[in-house]
């Protein structure tokens, strides 16, 4: 899709987004070390759920976080590459924009964690 025919609609556009879409993940997941550690914790939590037989809810919980938690990841990345686009040099505010959406992810995930604690510690004493 060239730059100028944003306007276009249809089935072939919307496959190519797909495409585009895609291609953005690969490369989060292949340049971003933090998004790998998000990837094998989603594997693990959701092998752990399986195994512990979570309930309709917690399912939709857990999987509602880890979906939040990779579009963050990828949203950051996104700014990251954004900032350095507009300057390679050191800038304070270059520097307020990465901290920023870094905190973002960080808080995001520190509650990430206290929901894991939440839906899978009583799990894990039921089977005691
Ligand atoms: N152009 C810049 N000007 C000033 N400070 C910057 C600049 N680029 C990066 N920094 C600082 O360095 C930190 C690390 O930036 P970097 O782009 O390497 O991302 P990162 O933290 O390594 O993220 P990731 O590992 O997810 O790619 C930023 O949070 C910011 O504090």
């Amino acid at each position: 899709m060239g730059l100028h025919d944003r306007n276009k609609r249809g089935f072939k556009r919307l496959l190519r987004s797909f495409f585009y879409a895609s291609q953005g993940f690969k490369y989060v997941l292949k340049h971003e070390q933090n998004m790998q550690i998000h990837l094998l914790v989603a594997i693990v939590t959701v092998f752990a759920a399986f195994l512990l037989q979570f309930p309709v809810g917690h399912w939709v919980v857990l999987l509602l976080v880890i979906a939040s938690m990779f579009a963050l990841e990828i949203m950051n990345t996104a700014i990251e590459r954004t900032v350095d686009l507009v300057t390679e040099e050191y800038h304070p505010l270059a520097k307020r924009a990465k901290d920023i959406a870094a905190a973002a992810v960080f808080i995001y995930c520190l509650f990430a964690v206290a929901i894991g604690c939440i839906l899978f510690i009583p799990a894990l004493l039921e089977l005691f």
